[in-house]
C-alpha cells in the first residue's frame, strides 16, 4: 500500500467541502493542518494511518431542541449541541457557551482546539464542546434558570463522569453550571463530577474560577522566563472582562505588570493609571454581579476613557492579552501591536487572533503563545476538579495554584521541545504538535476503530 504525502490546500479543500459553512472550523484546522503536516508526512504511521483525516472527523455530534418559558409565559425555543470530538485519551471534556453567535460550526471549531489543548494539559481528557444560541444578556435569573433546566433535561444522557464532563465558557459562569448540576442531580439522582466549575460548597475545585487566567498569566511568565525577561514594570493590554480577563488581570498586577485596558462588547476601558486591586474589585462588580457595561467605570473614575466600539490593540504597551472572544485581533491590529514594541501575546480566549494576525508575529518573531497552550489552564483544573470529586476530598487554593504553574510550565516545555527554532520559539508549531502526538499516538494503538 502506499499513500501520498499530505498537502495543505487540497487537505483544505477537502475539509472545506465536507464541512459547508463552517469558516471558524475551516480557520482552526487550517492553523493547526499548516504546522502538522509537515511533521505527519515525515513520520509514515501517521500518514498511512490517515490520522488528520481521523482528527478532523468529530466522534459525534448531538443537537437537541431546548424548550422554555419566559417570565411573560411566551413558549421559547433554543438549539443545543454537544459536539464530542475526541476521546482517545480519556472522557470528553470541555465547556459549554450561550451566545447568541453560537452555531454548530462554533462548536466544532472549539471542541477540535480542545482536543489538543488538553492533551498539552498532560492530563487524560479528551475534547469536547456545547452550548447553544440562547442570549443570556437581558434575561433575569429565573429566565436562566428555566433555560439551563431544560438544556440539561436533553443533555444529561449524553454526559456522565467517565464519559463527558462540561463545564463553563462564555455566558455560562457559576451560575450557569449551578443551575446545570442542580438539574442533573435531580434527574439522575447521583452526585457525581459531571460538571466542573461548581461552587466550593458543592464539589467545585479552589482555583478553578482563577485557573484560566492565572495560567495564562504564568504562560507568559515562562515565555518571558526564556528569554531572561519577567513581567515585572511591563506595561499589559488585556481585552474582556469577564473570568478569564479579570483573573488575567489579576495576576498580571500581583506580578507587578501594569494592566491599562479591558473590554467588553461595547468597547474597551483605558485606565492610564493602571488598574489596581480596587478597580478590579468594582469592574468584578460591574460585571459579575450588576452586569452593566464597561461604561460605568467612568462614574467611579472619571480620569479613565472608554472607547466605544473599538478594541484596545491601539494601545502602546509590552504584553497582549486577548481574552475576549475569537477573531478579535486581526492582521491589522497586529502590525499596530508590533508597530508599537509589543513582546508579548498571550492569547486568553480560544483563537483570538486571526490567520492573518498569526502571519505578522511569525514575520516579527516576537512571543506569541496561542490558546491551546496558554489558556489551557482552566481545563487543567478542571481535570484536577474531576480527580478530587473521585477521591472526595478538597485540596487548598495553594496547593491547586501550585499544580497549575507546574502544569503550565510542562505545556511551556511541551512547546519548546516541538517548536523551537534558530533563536525563536514557534509556539504554535510546539503546541500543535506536542498536543498532536499522544492523542494520535493513542488513536493508532486501537487500531481501526
Ligand atoms: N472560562 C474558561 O475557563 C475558559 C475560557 N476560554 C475562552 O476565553 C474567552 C473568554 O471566556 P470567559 O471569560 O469564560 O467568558 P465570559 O462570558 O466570562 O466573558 C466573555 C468576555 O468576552 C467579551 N465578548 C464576548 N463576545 C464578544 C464579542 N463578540 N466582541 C467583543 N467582546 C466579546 C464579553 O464582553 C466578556 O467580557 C473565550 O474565548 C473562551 O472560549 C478559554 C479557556 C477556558
Ligand atoms: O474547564 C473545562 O472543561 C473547559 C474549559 C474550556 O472550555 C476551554 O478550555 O476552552
Amino acid at each position: 500500500m502506499s499513500f501520498e504525502k499530505l498537502e495543505l490546500e487540497s487537505f483544505m479543500t477537502g475539509l472545506v467541502r465536507r464541512n459547508p459553512g463552517q469558516p471558524e472550523f475551516h480557520q482552526a484546522v487550517r492553523e493547526v493542518a499548516e504546522k502538522l503536516i509537515p511533521f505527519i508526512n515525515e513520520n509514515p504511521k501517521y500518514l498511512t494511518s490517515r490520522i488528520l483525516e481521523r482528527m478532523t472527523e468529530p466522534d459525534r455530534v448531538i443537537s437537541f431542541r431546548v424548550l422554555w418559558e419566559d417570565d411573560e409565559g411566551n413558549v421559547r425555543v433554543n438549539r443545543g449541541h454537544r459536539v464530542q470530538f475526541n476521546g482517545a485519551i480519556g472522557p470528553y471534556k470541555g465547556g459549554l457557551r450561550f451566545d447568541k453567535s453560537v452555531t454548530l460550526g462554533t462548536l466544532k471549531f472549539l471542541g477540535f482546539e480542545q482536543v489538543f489543548k488538553n492533551s498539552l494539559t498532560t492530563l487524560p481528557m479528551g475534547g469536547a464542546k456545547g452550548g447553544s444560541d440562547f442570549n443570556p444578556k437581558g434575561k433575569s435569573d429565573r429566565e436562566v434558570m428555566r433555560f439551563c433546566h431544560a438544556f440539561m433535561t436533553e443533555l444529561y444522557r449524553h454526559i456522565g463522569k467517565d464519559t463527558d464532563v462540561p463545564a463553563g465558557d462564555i455566558g455560562v459562569g457559576a451560575r450557569e453550571v449551578s443551575f446545570l448540576f442542580g438539574q442533573y442531580k435531580r434527574i439522575k439522582n447521583e452526585f457525581t463530577g459531571v460538571l466542573t466549575g461548581k461552587g466550593l460548597q458543592f464539589g467545585g475545585s479552589n482555583a478553578r474560577k482563577e485557573a484560566t487566567g492565572f495560567g495564562s498569566v504564568y504562560f507568559a511568565k515562562e515565555m518571558l522566563a526564556h528569554r531572561n525577561d519577567t513581567i515585572d514594570g511591563k506595561v499589559a493590554v488585556v481585552s474582556g472582562s469577564g473570568n478569564v480577563a479579570q483573573h488575567t488581570v489579576e495576576k498580571l498586577i500581583d506580578l507587578g505588570a501594569k494592566v491599562v485596558t479591558v473590554s467588553d462588547r461595547g468597547g474597551y476601558l483605558l485606565d492610564n493609571d493602571g488598574i489596581n486591586d480596587d478597580k478590579l474589585s468594582h469592574i468584578m462588580e460591574l460585571k459579575n454581579v450588576q452586569r452593566a457595561s464597561l461604561k460605568a467605570y467612568l462614574d467611579k473614575y472619571p480620569n479613565a476613557e472608554y472607547h466605544e466600539d473599538k478594541r484596545p490593540w491601539e494601545v502602546k504597551c509590552d504584553l497582549a492579552f486577548p481574552s475576549a472572544t475569537q477573531n478579535e485581533l486581526s492582521g491589522a491590529d497586529a502590525q499596530t501591536l508590533v508597530d508599537n514594541g509589543c513582546i508579548l501575546v498571550c492569547e486568553g480566549a480560544n483563537m483570538p487572533t486571526d490567520i492573518e494576525g498569526i502571519k505578522v508575529f511569525e514575520k516579527a518573531q516576537i512571543m506569541f503563545g496561542p490558546g491551546k497552550a496558554a489558556n489551557a489552564g482552566g481545563v487543567a483544573i478542571s481535570g484536577l476538579e474531576m480527580t478530587q470529586n473521585s477521591m472526595r476530598l478538597q485540596w487548598s487554593f495553594e496547593e491547586v495554584d501550585t499544580r497549575l504553574q507546574e502544569i503550565m510550565a510542562k505545556i511551556h516545555k511541551s512547546c519548546v521541545k516541538y517548536g523551537e527554532e534558530e533563536g525563536w520559539v514557534d509556539y504554535v508549531k510546539g503546541a500543535n504538535i506536542g498536543g498532536f502526538v499522544k492523542v494520535a499516538d493513542a488513536m493508532i494503538a486501537y487500531g481501526i476503530i
